[in-house]
């Protein structure tokens, strides 16, 4: 369980995390959320005790970070998939970590073969694809067999079976019990790795909520085509629904669906020329939550023109 408490960070002018509460629950996969610059990776140093809140207090399993006796045996991170060193041979590089936490050797075999780098145990981490470099974080991350697994944009650059194999391998350490939260600042990926999305704005809590949830929340509607705009709204909105009209003439109905919207027109004697069923995509719904927190926007004037 990571527990955050009106987290606040501010470096000179900028207030990089707001007041941030939330808890995140063992036994399901969390993504946290938010545009560049909202305050993740921030948040998740302050969870492992890397950067000091201004105040605030972010704790894990019950404590801060700063009073875990033994770490790596309570939260597991991986923040950069960079952090081996490309001389050592993954080996190496696993083995130094357990010796330095009085983990053994035959954990570093345990975790090697977890996450599938058995075969390139002896070869030099530089030579490493992203995907493999990933692994090796996670098999790190892995050595003291935490409840706690903190992942920063693990998912970032991968291809479609590296992104496959993350989402099996958290799904697997969150049925196990742990807690898992992952860090993105794509709804896209996140929405079939993840069952509860954390998303952040400015440094501030947007939404806290289920993934199902955020689907259900999709807003449905229908795009409408008639000669007799006019006529058809009354029609549709007797039927419930709230219609506005495009600034091309058509309706957009919201709160009903389109055979419903036909039967009536045509009860009514209403031509219709067009009746679209239209939904939004989660990564609509994420973009409409987070557009005003957004702090880089780009602008395609310039290339438009
Ligand atoms: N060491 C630092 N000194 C000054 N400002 C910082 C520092 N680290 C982060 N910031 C600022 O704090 C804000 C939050 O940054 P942070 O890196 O936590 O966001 P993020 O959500 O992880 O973004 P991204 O998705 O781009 O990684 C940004 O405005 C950033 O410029």
């Amino acid at each position: 369980m990571i527990e955050l408490v009106e987290l606040t960070k501010r470096y000179g002018s900028t207030l990089a995390v707001d007041g941030l509460s939330f808890e995140v629950r063992p036994g399901v996969v969390t993504g946290f959320l938010g545009p560049n610059g909202a305050g993740k990776s921030t948040t998740m140093r302050m969870m492992l005790g890397l950067h000091r809140p201004t105040s605030g207090r972010a704790l894990v399993g019950g404590r801060r970070y700063d009073e875990i006796r033994h770490p790596l045996h309570e939260v597991g991170a991986v923040l950069d998939a960079d952090a081996a060193h490309p001389g050592r041979t993954a080996f190496v590089h696993l083995a130094c970590l357990a010796r330095s936490n009085g983990i053994s050797r035959a954990r570093v075999h345990t975790v090697l073969e977890q996450v599938g780098l058995s075969n390139v145990a002896d070869k030099r981490v530089g030579g490493f694809s992203l995907g493999m470099r990933q692994r090796l974080g996670i098999a790190g991350a892995l050595l003291g067999d935490p409840g706690v697994v903190i992942l920063d944009e693990p998912v970032n650059g991968l291809d479609a079976a590296g992104i496959r194999w993350i989402r099996s391998t958290l799904r697997a350490l969150a049925a196990q019990g742990r807690t898992v939260l992952l860090s993105s600042h794509l709804m896209s990926e996140m929405a079939v790795t993840v069952d509860r999305v954390l998303i952040i704005g400015k440094g501030r809590l947007i939404e806290d909520t289920s993934v199902a949830e955020m689907r259900d929340r999709f807003e449905r509607d229908v795009l409408v085509r008639t000669p007799r705009a006019a006529a058809l709204t009354t029609v549709i909105t007797r039927l419930g629904a709230t219609v506005t009209t495009t600034g091309d003439g058509d309706l957009i109905a919201v709160g009903v669906d389109a055979p419903a919207i036909g039967d009536a027109a045509a009860a009514a004697g209403i031509p219709v020329h067009g009746l679209t069923p239209r939904s939004a995509t989660l990564e609509d719904v994420y973009l409409q939550m987070t557009d005003e927190a957004a702090e880089y926007r780009a602008s395609t004037e310039g290339i438009a023109r």
